[in-house]
């Protein structure tokens, strides 16, 4: 057992036998914050699933020190939240209601939400901007409240580990600030860590306080931003031409060049 937030130990992940992720190994404090990174198809979003118990894979997750490959479904939705990176949201049902099913984990068999289910579920479409679509249905959202209400519904289920994939790529400025700077502060405040994929670069400098680099699904680096976010390394890993200055904290920022 262990105290961690999050232990990888050896992940490796397959999808129709095909070897996709490879020996991923890394530790997270509580409360920390991993940010995935790599260029498309590196792996990232199927190492989450994996990690999310959604895939089958070699190697051990343990979340807050306990073991997740062995607990049973229902156990392992009271520890881990996993937002994918396009939720498929059934149409009809309201936005208040949605956000409830979060709760459904902590209820007994065959309950329905109570009282605290329901303030929980109304604190969390707080949160995320939605107060006043509770009573909308799904399908009659914008794309960026569509996955605001997503990560409603897994705030709401009060899990110990936070699985985001892209949780901003459809949301403008301003929300993507709210939503990250939320998911922020209720790391900091309660036993929450947190992993997300990105392909922002400089957003996942600023919020996460780890970034692990996947390249043909294996570790190319790990560690904290400035350490990860080279020139040099994202020109070789990405194919791509960049300057990285670091901003006054010291967190790298990435600016694309023009090609010439
Ligand atoms: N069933 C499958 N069999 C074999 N390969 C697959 C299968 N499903 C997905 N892949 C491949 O697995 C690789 C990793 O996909 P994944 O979605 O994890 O990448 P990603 O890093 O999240 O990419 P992106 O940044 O584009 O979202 C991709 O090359 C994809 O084509």
């Amino acid at each position: 057992m262990s105290a961690d937030g999050l232990v990888l130990s050896g992940v490796d992940v397959a999808l129709d036998r095909t070897p996709i992720v490879h020996a991923v190994s890394c530790s997270l404090a509580p409360g920390g914050w991993l940010a995935l990174i790599g260029p498309n198809g590196a792996g990232k979003s199927t190492l989450l699933r994996a990690v999310a118990g959604l895939l089958p894979h070699r190697g051990t997750v343990h979340v807050h020190g306990t073991d997740v490959g062995r607990l049973p479904t229902r156990d392992r939705a009271r520890l881990i939240a996993y937002v994918p990176q396009t939720p498929v949201l059934p149409p009809d049902m309201t936005v208040r209601d949605y956000v409830l099913l979060g709760r459904t984990p902590h209820l007994g068999y065959l309950a329905t939400p109570g009282e605290r289910d329901r303030a929980t579920a109304a604190r969390t479409l707080a949160d995320l901007d939605l107060a006043h679509y509770a009573d909308r249905r799904l399908a009659a959202l914008s794309g960026g409240e569509r996955q605001r209400a997503a990560l409603a519904r897994a705030l709401a289920q009060e899990p110990r580990l936070l699985l985001l994939d892209e949780p901003t790529s459809a949301l403008d400025l301003g929300h993507q600030q709210h939503v990250l700077d939320l998911v922020d502060t209720l790391r900091r405040t309660q036993p929450l860590t947190v992993v997300t994929t990105l392909h922002d670069l400089t957003t996942a400098a600023q919020y996460a306080d780890h970034l692990l680099l996947l390249h043909q699904g294996r570790t190319e680096a790990a560690g904290p931003p400035a350490d990860v976010i080279t020139q040099a390394l994202i020109a070789r890993v990405y194919q791509a031409r960049v300057t990285v200055t670091p901003d006054p904290d010291g967190r790298p920022v990435v600016t694309p060049l023009r090609g010439r």
